[in-house]
């Protein structure tokens, strides 16, 4: 890359874009905006020359900013990079998708890792994976944020890097309940093992590359969201347990916990594609007040037997 400053501009001022705008800001290559719904800027001055864009806003978000952008001129050249993790209702469509089908011409990477933002925000070591189908720009995407706080590990599965860190937040909330219920050590292990098949089943059925599930943003992000009461996912599992309504646990937490309409969205595409998504299926039906924690736990209990590795259940 050149030694000119790269001009990163970032849409989202919440927990996740703040940490990322330390991140580039580390780096003193970089020159970094952050923009969110209440600054005082345009958002058509910030990006403005700006090289890269980087989405931090949550998923409901998503469209909206993607309008608001389409409504500017941005040249072809300039990356979008999306860092959200959820998926659209109604159109069941990833926020890649959408960055990718509304700006066919640019290059678009998915930022998505084991990145729990108060961890960054306190600069322990951290890594994560930048994916696109153009190499160069993920390559590009890869040097802004590098530094010897933040490995940045790159691959060409912008949908498989994107739904680990998507789907992971639906088993973080099923991981709560299960330390909220002191279920023990054996439960939990065979939860986040069984976990993991369940997303690789989404994924490969979406397009995603079996193995990309196997790394940083599938399995690194699955035991650091299961195993951390700093995931406001696993907080809201750990709250129904605990019998407070999805409202109160949403008020006490004041911030986004994307799995809560992730596993929503799922139990449509599930259908769609005929996919069995067990675990997830608990997960709709204790948010939704369809089923108890406890219930939940006997139904898992009482599937019907099958083989460990039955690619299909
Ligand atoms: N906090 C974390 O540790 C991490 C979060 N993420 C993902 O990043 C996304 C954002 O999460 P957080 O920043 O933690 O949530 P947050 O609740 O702290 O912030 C959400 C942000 O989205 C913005 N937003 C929502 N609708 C918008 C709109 N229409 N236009 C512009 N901005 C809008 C809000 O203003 C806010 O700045 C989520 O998808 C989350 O899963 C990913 C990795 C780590
Ligand atoms: O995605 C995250 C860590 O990688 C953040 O998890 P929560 O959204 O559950 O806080």
């Amino acid at each position: 890359m050149s030694n000119t400053k790269k001009k990163l501009t970032i849409i989202g001022a919440g927990l996740w874009g703040q940490a990322l705008a330390k991140l580039a800001q580390y780096n003193d290559q970089n020159n970094v905006k952050i923009w969110s719904r209440t600054s005082s800027e345009s958002l058509a001055s910030v990006v403005q020359e700006a090289d890269v864009i980087l989405s931090a806003v949550s998923m409901k978000g998503v469209r909206l900013t993607v309008e608001k952008l389409t409504a500017l001129t941005i040249p072809e050249e300039t990356i979008f990079i999306s860092a959200t993790k959820g998926l659209e209702t109604k159109t069941l469509l990833t926020p890649s998708q959408i960055w990718q089908k509304s700006f066919p011409s640019h290059p678009v990477v998915v930022l998505s890792g084991p990145n729990l933002s108060k961890e960054i925000q306190q600069r322990l070591p951290a890594a994560t994976v930048v994916a696109s189908e153009d190499v160069v720009a993920a390559a590009k995407v890869q040097e802004i944020f590098s530094s010897d706080i933040f490995r940045v590990y790159s691959n060409q599965d912008p949908i498989g890097t994107e739904l680990g860190g998507t789907l992971k937040n639906v088993m973080a909330i099923a991981s709560g309940v299960c330390d909220g219920l002191q279920l023990g050590t054996n439960a939990k292990s065979a939860l986040l093992t069984r976990a993991l098949p369940e997303m690789i089943r989404i994924g490969t059925e979406l397009g995603a590359s079996r193995e990309t599930f196997f790394g940083l943003s599938g399995l690194g992000d699955l035991i650091a969201t299961c195993y951390s009461p700093l995931s406001r996912n696993y907080r809201v599992g750990y709250g129904l347990s605990e019998g407070k309504t999805l409202e109160q646990i949403l008020i006490e937490l004041g911030s986004t916990a994307e799995g809560i309409n992730t596993a929503n969205v799922l139990i449509e595409l599930a259908q769609k594609h005929r996919i069995a998504i067990p675990i997830s299926r608990q997960v709709y039906q204790l948010i939704n007040g369809e089923t108890t924690p406890q219930e939940a736990v006997k139904e898992l209990m009482a599937r019907d037997l099958k083989a460990e590795f039955d690619v299909l259940s």
